[in-house]
């Protein structure tokens, strides 16, 4: 195990819950432009059946113009003493019930076309109907960081691009990184430990891409995790989760 200031008391690495929703209007966010997608999408994994990213899901320009934005929403500071089982999550977030925003990241970007692709539908653990609305935006400015924690399956409803209302499950952690190194931040890697242990020997540490997506099996198969505190600049990324018709 690797010394840490940060590391816990013995006792399972808590989980993830977000808190629920405020339900305020959505925010109007900028248009997917130039149109996605913009490269020939390819799921890359990372860690067989268990994380898998796409490279340049959004053009660094489209990163710029959402980061501009972002930073305009009121973030608020979560508080650095989580509630009982809950991790450590030192960041700034923003959180929207956005089923039209969810749709457009699904529909309107090429994610659809790549997921539910001949090779990838195995993967997501059922029929796949689309994002959940629950939007989440974070900002790590230097010194934060979102300790080791597991991910939760949760029920959720998916409005469909049709209308139509679906009993969905969430499968899958989806990260969307909007800055990176080359953008001046430096650390906030997302690292998973695959056996249940912080340990630096075992880490399998993903450094952030500008327009970077990964997704990660979450639930009973979630890999412990953590998003690394960053030391330099700001990491931004937006974060919703894959559902399966339930
Ligand atoms: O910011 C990261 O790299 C990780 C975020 C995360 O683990 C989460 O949203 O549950
Ligand atoms: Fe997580």
């Amino acid at each position: 195990m690797a010394k840490d200031k940060r590391s816990k008391a013995p006792g399972p690495p808590p989980s993830a819950t977000p808190a629920k929703p405020v339900t305020t209007t959505p925010p109007s966010w900028p248009p997917f432009k130039p149109s996605l997608p913009v490269v020939d999408l390819t799921l890359e994994s990372l860690v067989e059946d268990k994380v898998v990213v796409l490279r340049s899901f959004f053009p660094r320009s489209l990163c710029r113009d959402y980061v501009a934005f972002l930073r305009a929403l009121p973030l608020t500071t979560t508080p650095g003493k989580p509630k009982r089982g809950e991790a450590v999550r030192v960041n700034d977030r923003f959180q929207i019930d956005d089923a039209r925003f969810a749709n457009r990241l699904w529909a309107e970007t090429g994610l659809k076309e790549v997921l539910l692709s001949e090779e990838a539908a195995h993967l997501w653990g059922g029929e796949v109907v689309g994002l959940n609305p629950n939007i989440r935006i974070y900002r790590y400015s230097p010194g934060q960081f979102f300790d080791a924690h597991y991910d939760d399956s949760n029920n959720v409803t998916v409005t469909t691009e049709t209308g139509s209302q679906v009993s969905a499950r969430t499968t899958w952690t989806l990260l969307l990184y909007l800055t990176s190194s080359a953008d001046g931040c430096i650390g906030g890697e997302t690292v998973f430990y695959p056996h249940d242990r912080r340990s630096a020997k075992e880490e399998i540490a993903v450094s952030l891409e500008t327009g970077m997506l990964l997704l990660h099996k979450h639930g009973r198969d979630c890999m412990l995790h953590e998003g690394r505190e960053v030391t330099a600049g700001e990491k931004w990324v937006i974060r919703t989760d894959l559902c399966i018709k339930w």
